[in-house]
């Protein structure tokens, strides 16, 4: 239970809701103790008129009078249940509905490092799967805890009272009951555990199929991947088939036991009241009730420890996740404003996760409106260069300094608010392309999109479309080619209107005609603006103030397209081979 403590908090947040729903069970419960005592004085009253002890009509008042309160009982009892339900169920959608938000937000707050590390199937299952494995534990199990602690705890002295060696026997088979429901519950927990897992990799495997579906037919590969369907499937069928087993032993085995209880209730009770122990036949029908009312509850003893154990499990999952702290914080509460100075004082960072150093003692300096790109092979650091300024991760060593300013000494939310990153593979929502350009910008005007668009060069594509601006993207729409994506994504970052352009290698979909035309537009746009634009094209560099050239982590090469051209080298070389290739 030590995983589950996370949860005392929501129990003190909803504690009067609970409260209420625990003193809801209680009475629901009490009410439906009434019914079995009132059906032994009904046969008890029928035996009084045989018996000749009271007349007919008083047996008849007697017996209108005895189901009345059995209806009325019966009644109440069915409300309070409702009204149980209604309270303590309720409860635990409460607390699914914060546990969720509260995972969400703490997702949202992690580093991108925590994304690399965990796959995102993981991530959807702790929450989603797991809070509801919880919310069994704070609704059903705390609902029927209460239940079958209340009737144990009434139930159990009124039946001794009543009849003591006649309750003993009665009450004999349950706990063997008890014990080999949570036994099955043990089994059926394991075999539905496995069942999850194959699920979970079922779906994965569906939702890559799916999606590399043109390198499937590309391939012409359609049959392996039925075939190794087919063989996932077989293994799901047997898995799924030995879960329906033992599922298939629970209600038969409850029966019998009732049936056997029932037996020794009739046995019993009928040779006590031969022996004259007990004075009427009314006590057995009672104690028949009684046995009825109590299985149940003590075959969900086994249930519900089955459940605890399930969402034990569940939040201990949930916890790894929520105890992670952010690996980059921020530091300064207070806004700071952003100029756009930027320098890299010695840089050396490594991933953590693949142990590689993708920058090695990087210095350079960026004065606020200056453009610089960044060239080199691939791997060689480059959009590690951008996610550093942006502080997706923290350095390794040496420093990051905006405006002077180590990076971490900016407030985190004005640092990403004056930056406009266009990540190399643009991310677009399947939403419209309105929306999806408005997201750099959520107050900007239709007019204020359009004019962004047309700087991007993606405006003449987008009227092309039947519905314009307001086209579907993505599952539920239209696909944009790599290039009308690259474009849709420089178009929202210019609507940001940054004080930093962070653009990673986003002309490369491009043809050179359109490359320049951008280029020209974003010339115009980030005059004043800092702008760090990776690139593998000399075309896209020419024009900035300052080229760097990287080499396996490391500045090989520094100067203007002037200077960088005068000298043998990387960047010479690449530009003659661009040319050669142009020409
Ligand atoms: N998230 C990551 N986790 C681990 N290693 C990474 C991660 N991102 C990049 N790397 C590694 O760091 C090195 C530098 O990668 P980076 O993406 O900065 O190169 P790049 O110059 O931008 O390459 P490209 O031109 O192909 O985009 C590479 O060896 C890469 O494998």
């Amino acid at each position: 239970m030590k995983e589950l403590k996370h949860l005392n908090k929501y129990f003190k947040k909803y504690w009067f809701k609970l409260l209420i729903g625990v003193l809801i069970t209680i009475i629901a419960r009490i009410f439906s103790l009434i019914m079995p005592s009132y059906v032994n004085n009904s046969i008890q009253a029928v035996e009084e008129f045989m018996a000749n002890t009271i007349s007919l009509s008083e047996a008849k008042g007697m017996l209108l009078q005895y189901i009345l309160i059995i209806v009325g009982a019966a009644l109440l009892s069915a409300l309070f249940t409702f009204l149980m339900r209604q309270t303590i169920i309720n409860i635990s959608r409460y607390i699914e509905y914060d546990l969720k938000n509260e995972v969400f937000d703490h997702y949202q707050s992690l580093s991108l490092n925590f994304y690399k590390k965990n796959r995102i199937g993981d991530l959807m299952n702790r929450i989603s799967e797991d809070i509801n494995q919880v919310r069994m534990y704070a609704g059903p199990a705390i609902m029927y805890g209460i239940q079958t602690l209340t009737l144990f705890a009434c139930l159990v002295p009124l039946m001794f009272i009543k009849a003591p060696t006649l309750a003993a026997y009665t009450l004999l088979p349950l706990p063997i009951l008890s014990v080999l429901i949570y036994q099955i519950s043990k089994v059926i927990h394991k075999r539905s555990t496995k069942v999850q897992e194959f699920l979970s990799t079922l779906s994965t495997f569906t939702q890559e199929s799916f999606s590399g579906i043109s390198v499937i037919k590309a391939y012409s590969i359609e049959p392996r991947i039925n075939a190794e369907l087919r063989e996932l499937a077989t293994q799901g069928k047997a898995t799924s088939m030995s879960l329906a087993k033992v599922n298939a032993w629970f209600f038969p085995l409850m029966i019998l036991l009732i049936g056997i209880s029932n037996i020794f209730v009739v046995y019993i009770g009928g040779r006590q009241y031969i022996n004259g122990d007990i004075e009427s036949i009314g006590v057995i029908a009672e104690f028949i009730l009684y046995v009825n009312m109590l299985t149940w509850p003590v075959a969900i003893v086994g249930w519900l420890t089955s459940i605890i154990q399930t969402a034990e499990a569940s939040q201990k999952r949930i916890n790894e996740f929520l105890m992670q702290e952010p690996s980059v914080k921020n530091e300064v509460l207070q806004p700071t404003v952003i100029h756009g100075d930027i320098e890299f004082k010695n840089v050396t960072f490594t991933y953590e996760d693949t142990d590689i150093t993708a920058l090695k003692g990087i210095s350079f300096k960026v004065k606020a409106g200056q453009t610089v790109a960044i060239l080199g092979k691939t791997g060689s650091g480059k959009s590690t260069i951008l996610d550093l300024v942006a502080r997706l991760y923290d350095v390794t060593s040496g420093e990051v300094l905006i405006d002077g300013i180590p990076v971490q000494k900016h407030n985190l939310n004005s640092l990403r608010n004056s930056i406009g990153a266009v990540p190399q593979d643009a991310f677009l929502f399947s939403d419209t392309i309105e929306n999806n350009i408005r997201f750099g910008n959520e107050n900007a005007t239709h007019d204020e999109i359009v004019a962004v668009a047309k700087k991007a060069v993606v405006h003449k594509n987008i009227e092309g479309f039947a519905k314009k601006y307001n086209t579907i993207l993505g599952e539920r729409g239209i696909t944009l080619s790599g290039g009308q994506k690259q474009r849709v994504s420089i178009a929202r970052a210019l609507l940001k209107n940054p004080q930093i352009y962070l653009f990673d290698d986003c002309l490369s979909a491009v043809d050179t005609e359109t490359e320049e035309e951008i280029l020209n537009n974003l010339k115009k746009v980030s005059e004043s603006k800092t702008t760090l634009i990776v690139s593998h094209r000399v075309s896209s560099a020419k024009n900035a103030d300052k080229i760097i050239i990287l080499d396996n982590g490391k500045i090989i090469q520094e100067g203007t397209h002037q200077e960088l051209n005068n000298v043998e080298g990387y960047y010479k070389e690449l530009y003659l081979n661009q040319l050669s290739g142009k020409e």
